[in-house]
């Protein structure tokens, strides 16, 4: 299979999922507030995310449920928690997401949303933030499924990595802009950071950035322009990101 059909693949098996509703246990947060309060600080914010394993070959080496994982990322630069809801790829669940409705922060549902249903779906686990990918849907599905999300007082985050979808991306209505280093496609990890912050810098927004970051490849000059990172990986395999950002000075 190759691993664009990975991504239709997901799309597909969401489409067929059995969304069952499910109890919300709290208000909507402020993905945004949360970005805005440490970037008052001259800080970058940090999505934490929680995944047993995904398609580029990453899997948890134990048996951790997200709220334990999560629950020990304590820092002031955490913005917010991504917690994966896709089964078959990421070995996630709405009950993944339920289930870390507790931790005082706002969540984000990491999947391949492309249906009103799949947004209710989330939107009762408890999430706080959907995740659409510019780069598989049409350009008036993104701004039907925003208003959706934004009906039910969710925010969006709307992220691509083609850079030739960034028109779509500014005027889609989005909360969130995220730039994803890896290219779903492919799996290669084909960063553009430059080209798209000098596209973005413009955008009242907060922007995100995604993928592949690490201490190892921490730098200020790649942090440069975002408001935030989404980090699973790295951190999921014990790396100190945050003395790392410290260090920077970011
Ligand atoms: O990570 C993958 O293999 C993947 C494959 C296909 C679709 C999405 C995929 N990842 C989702 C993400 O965007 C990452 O989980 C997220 O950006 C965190 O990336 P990392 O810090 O490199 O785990």
């Amino acid at each position: 299979m190759t691993d664009m059909s990975v991504v239709d693949e997901i799309y597909r098996l969401n489409r067929e999922r059995r969304k069952d509703s499910m109890e919300r246990a709290r208000g909507v947060r402020s993905m945004v507030s949360e970005i805005s309060r440490i970037n008052s600080r001259g800080k970058i914010g940090i999505i934490v995310e929680f995944k047993r394993r995904s398609p580029s070959g990453f899997s948890l080496a134990r048996d951790t449920k997200p709220y334990q994982y999560l629950s020990n990322m304590r820092n002031e630069r955490v913005v917010g928690y991504s917690v994966l809801t896709e089964e078959r790829y990421f070995g996630g669940s709405f009950r993944d997401l339920q289930e870390c409705q507790g931790l005082g922060k706002p969540l984000l549902a990491k999947d391949f949303i492309a249906t009103v249903d799949m947004i209710d779906a989330e939107y009762s686990a408890g999430a706080d933030v959907i995740l659409l990918i510019a780069d598989f849907l049409p350009d008036a599905r993104i701004r039907e499924l925003v208003s959706h999300a934004h009906s039910d007082g969710m925010e969006v985050l709307l992220e691509f990595h083609e850079i030739s979808r960034i028109p779509s991306v500014r005027s889609a209505g989005a909360d969130m802009v995220g730039y994803n280093r890896r290219d779903l496609r492919t799996m290669s990890m084909d960063p553009h950071e430059g080209e798209v912050v000098s596209r973005l810098l413009d955008m009242d927004c907060p922007v995100v950035l995604e993928s592949g970051i690490s201490s190892s490849n921490l730098s200020s000059s790649i942090l440069d322009g975002f408001n935030a990172i989404l980090v699973g990986t790295s951190l999921l395999n014990g790396d100190d990101l945050f003395s790392a950002l410290e260090a920077v000075g970011i």
